[in-house]
């Protein structure tokens, strides 16, 4: 407001000044003029001949100023010759060199003017001075949205359970966080949240702060990818201060690979601009406590593809996986965005459930909100099947319009088996390992389902325990040959097969457990230069038939076991551990085998 006022004073005063000028020039040149005689050069020569001339002023102008003898001023064109002071002279007329130009009162006129010029340009360049320093001010003090009151808390999220439970717990530290410094527990200043597009990531971090009642902070990595040196360190430093003057809040940074990808170490194309941002981020948090009630949530679609720097601890310590909803959460999140809308009493969530296989919470929302302007533009009484139907259209558009349920029912046929085909066995051979979780659901680790499979803890492994996990992954690919033919195996075995290599190779060349290879380290026999030289790929080879047909036999013999948990996984997708325990506990009872070393 001062600033504003300040600024049209300073108008008006060069306003007044211009006008001054113009005024004055107005006045000499033509007013005054106008009272002073004109004379052609020639009646001038014939006064200056008849000793009328008195005076006159000897410049370069264009117009020559005299004075007659009787006091008259005149004006006459000036002929520039050079021995004009001469002529005059001999004439008697006295010659003044001075330069009427600067006169008195031209030069107040000249000074006015440089002062006005010097006065104009030195705001207008205060004025470019502020502008460009307020741009940069802008520029490294970044654009972020807080949100203190928004009405996301973990009830809007589906889905998720165990990244939600994780959330909850830190609720109460942003809460109370003194609570936590008293007992010198150290809270987590960083999570990273990873998973695959719209599986709820920025939901998840909303509610934290939201339930938590701070601040939420949010930025994009990409915002802090500066063409400028310096600009995104300077705006990371920047944030941080903007959250301290907050207080306890909630940071959230989306796309933290944008500056967070693995250093090149190699050298080629690494930027030190990069390096200089991320440094920037590892500095400001390892700067503030704990107490201080600050979370920084980081979400990204690739946890492998960012610099170990970020997760170590006191970083981004705790990692929680985001993953796409299975069967059960698909229901919820689906229930969630049917509650406040018209449906049609005729639809079945568990069958669209069952048709959105693979879409994320972001991808049924966008579904039913299609199906919902589908509706709009009928003025339809419900959302219908109808609606639905081509809502699905749209909202997969892109993605190969082919026959949607026939390609992914095939896709998921497939993954099922070859999961249960690794449950399956590994239930069968290693009783006493936890299968904690078999889903067809892509993790973003890998195509296609997993199966977690926790060894006991042990100090050794023995050979039976080697060899035994090698079957384990060769169950998937067994099963894919038994079920669906030896023509029909599939690329999902890829890792299988890399694990499998990975384990007799080592159990061969380093700790001596295959007869035919002898007690030698192969590594030190054979150099630098660690390769497989024939004769030995030809024994691990071997080796490996061995095991897959003893797998094959194995699995061929149980293939009702294998069954049983690939059809309730079609059905549920996901499978914890008590769910598997209970299928194989009813397959030992039912077949009674003698096969199946759980129950011997
Ligand atoms: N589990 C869920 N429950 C309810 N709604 C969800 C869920 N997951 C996603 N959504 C819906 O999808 C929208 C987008 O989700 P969000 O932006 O949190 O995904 P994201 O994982 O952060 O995605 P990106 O990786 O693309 O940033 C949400 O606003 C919400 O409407
Ligand atoms: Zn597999």
């Amino acid at each position: 407001m001062n600033k504003f006022k300040n600024k049209k004073i300073l108008i008006g005063i060069y306003s007044l000044i211009l006008m001054s000028i113009v005024g004055y020039l107005f006045i000499t040149n033509y007013v005054y003029k106008a009272d002073n005689l004109e004379l052609s050069y020639s009646t001038f020569l014939e006064n200056l001949n008849n000793g009328k001339v008195e005076k006159v002023y000897l410049t370069d102008t264009p117009k020559l100023k005299g004075v007659m003898a009787n006091g008259q001023i005149f004006y006459t064109d000036n002929p520039r010759l050079n021995n004009l002071k001469e002529t005059l002279l001999v004439n008697n007329v006295v010659v003044d060199e001075v330069n009427e130009q600067i006169s008195a009162s031209n030069l107040l006129t000249f000074v006015l003017l440089i002062g006005a010029f010097v006065g104009i340009g030195y705001y207008l360049s205060k004025q470019g001075m502020r502008q460009t320093s307020k741009e940069y001010d802008k520029m490294s003090s970044i654009e972020f949205s807080t949100e203190k009151d928004s009405k996301v808390s973990f009830g809007s999220i589906a889905g998720n359970e165990e990244a939600k439970e994780n959330m909850i717990e830190l609720v109460d530290f942003l809460k109370q966080p003194e609570k936590y410094e008293r007992y010198g527990a150290r809270m987590p200043k960083g999570v990273i949240l990873y998973g695959p597009p719209g599986t709820g990531k920025t939901l998840m971090a909303k509610a934290l702060a939201s339930e938590a009642g701070v601040d939420f902070i949010a930025v994009s990595g990409s915002d802090f990818v500066q063409v400028y040196a310096g600009l995104g360190a300077g705006r990371i430093r920047n944030l941080f201060k903007k959250a301290r003057e907050k207080g306890k809040c909630v940071i959230f940074i989306d796309e933290i690979d944008a500056i967070g990808k693995k250093r090149d170490r190699g050298g080629l194309g690494g930027s030190d601009e990069s390096d200089r941002t991320l440094n920037a981020l590892l500095t400001e948090m390892s700067g503030f406590k704990g107490s201080e009630g600050i979370i920084i949530m980081a979400a990204t679609n690739r946890l492998d593809i960012l610099d170990e720097a970020l997760l170590r601890p006191g970083r981004f310590d705790r990692q929680i996986e985001v993953g796409l909803p299975d069967l059960k959460a698909r229901k919820d999140i689906l229930s969630l965005y049917v509650k406040n809308r018209p449906m049609s009493p005729n639809l079945s969530i568990d069958s669209l459930a069952q048709q959105t296989v693979y879409f994320s919470g972001a991808k049924i929302e966008n579904l039913i909100n299609e199906a919902a302007i589908y509706a709009a533009k009928e003025n339809a009484q419900y959302i219908t099947e109808d609606h639905l139907d081509r809502a699905f259209y749209t909202v997969v558009a892109g993605e190969a319009k082919k026959d949607r349920s026939g390609i992914k029912k095939l896709d998921k046929r497939i993954t099922a088996y070859h999961e249960a085909g690794h449950a399956a066995i590994t239930k069968l051979l290693c009783p006493e390992n936890k299968v904690t979780k078999v889903t067809i659901i892509p993790s973003t680790k890998g195509a296609g389902g997993f199966s977690m499979n926790i060894p006991p803890d042990r100090m050794y492994h023995t050979k039976v325990d080697m060899l035994n996990n090698i079957k384990v992954s060769l169950g998937g690919r067994v099963v894919e040959e038994l079920v669906f033919g030896e023509d029909n195996i599939t690329t999902g075995a890829s890792n299988d097969i890399q694990k499998a290599t990975e384990i007799l190779t080592a159990m061969i060349k380093q700790f001596g457990m295959n007869e035919k290879a002898g007690m030698l380290n192969y590594d030190i026999l054979q150099g630098h230069h660690s390769g497989v030289d024939g004769e030995l790929r030809k024994l691990i080879m071997d080796e490996m038939k061995k095991l897959y047909d003893e797998t094959k036999t194995l699995l061929e013999a149980n293939i009702n076991l294998v069954k049983e948990i690939a059809e309730e996984l079609l059905i549920k997708e996901t499978l914890n551990e008590e769910h598997i325990n209970e299928i194989f506990d009813n397959y030992c009872k039912q077949e009674q085998k003698e096969k199946c070393s759980f129950c011997n």
